[in-house]
């Protein structure tokens, strides 16, 4: 057992970082914005406190890559970054072959965001998306389980047979979940099995999934409910639970996701596809809630604040608890600040 990094930091409780929330398996190598940010400012853009000195893009420690898969990069964020910055996935270290494939001009040029592109949420407007999502939409039966941060379910988002359907088109290729801790030095997820996380999952990856008519209606309806943009919508990650399996306490925010031009997950809409005989439960242990999985039903969550919309709120920390009989069928839809779609295209994705 590797002994956790000190100084220990008792900073906010946190919980494990969003790991295996992480696209490990697209594999594409994505060093272009972080390098860029990187070379920028010296830095990372993942969360080094005021006065601090910058990140280097290496891990001081052997710990590290250890420490950051049990959570610590959230956990002891200011020594973590400083001392385990390319385990955290806060930096990329593009003095190393693979993230240089590409001329850096190439690859600036190629990923780059487009200063005009408006953000999923401006500062001080999450608020009023919820709160004209549950008056606009009262055919999905909403209700509102907490306005601070806000978190709202809709009972019949989805028919029976959508919910089935869309299981169906997404599960094709499930193999056990990953964690994955930060980006390794080619700017890819690391990714390994962890008893953090026992499910099951697979992405809406192929053109039968990610183009099907009933995909494209389900994320139409998402949008309009979210007020987002279907390309700020990274692909479905349909997820199964057998008895037993549980997903610990973590947060989806993905601190590597800062330096991409995708930027953060500012929403989860997840979704139930399946009823569960017992457990399963998706719980926020800092805001004592648990909503059941229920067939059709969806639960819409920030994962930043509403002050601002590229920092974490590290109150919507969540977990799936153990099913106890049946299974559980669910899919995780993830919203960023900007357009996730197009970057993702291009290769500019992890
Ligand atoms: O299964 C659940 O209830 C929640 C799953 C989750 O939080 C995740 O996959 O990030
Ligand atoms: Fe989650």
């Amino acid at each position: 057992m590797v002994p956790r990094p000190k100084p220990k930091l008792a900073k906010a409780k946190r919980g494990v970082l969003g790991v295996s929330t992480a696209h490990a398996m697209l594999g594409i190598v994505a060093a272009v914005v972080a390098v860029y940010v990187f070379a920028q400012t010296g830095s990372s853009a993942g969360g080094n406190q005021p006065g601090e000195p910058p990140a280097r893009c290496a891990d001081a420690d052997s710990n590290c890559p250890e420490w950051a898969q049990q959570g610590e990069c959230n956990i002891n964020r200011a020594y973590m970054h400083r001392r385990c910055a390319l385990s955290c996935g806060i930096c990329v270290d593009h003095t190393r072959p693979s993230a240089s494939a590409r001329s850096t001009t190439d690859r600036r040029f190629m990923c780059e965001r487009d200063p005009a592109e408006r953000p999923t949420l401006a500062p001080g407007t999450m608020g009023q998306v919820f709160r004209e999502a549950v008056a606009n939409f009262p055919q999905y039966a909403p209700t509102v389980h907490s306005t601070d941060p806000w978190v709202v379910t809709f009972d019949n988002l989805l028919s029976p047979a959508e919910a089935q359907r869309l299981f169906e088109l997404g599960a094709k290729t499930l193999e056990r979940s990953a964690s994955v801790a930060g980006l390794d030095s080619t700017g890819n997820f690391k990714k390994a099995v962890s008893d953090v996380r026992t499910s099951a999952n697979s992405w809406c990856l192929d053109a039968d999934c990610s183009t099907d008519p009933l995909v494209r209606q389900v994320t139409a309806r998402i949008a309009s409910i979210t007020q987002s943009d279907p390309k700020a919508f990274e692909l479905y990650q349909v997820l199964r639970y057998h008895p037993g399996e549980y997903y610990r306490v973590h947060h989806d925010w993905v601190d590597a996701h800062t330096q991409f031009p995708f930027g953060p997950r500012v929403f989860t809409f997840f979704l139930y596809l399946s009823d569960v005989t017992e457990g399963g439960g998706t719980s926020f242990p800092e805001l004592n809630i648990t909503v059941m999985p229920k067939l059709g039903r969806a639960l819409w969550w920030p994962s930043v604040l509403e002050s601002a919309p590229d920092m974490q709120d590290g109150r919507t920390t969540h977990e799936a608890q153990p099913v106890v009989a049946g299974t559980k069928k669910a899919a995780n839809v993830w919203i960023h600040l900007f357009d996730f779609m197009t970057p993702y295209s291009k290769g500019c994705a992890p």
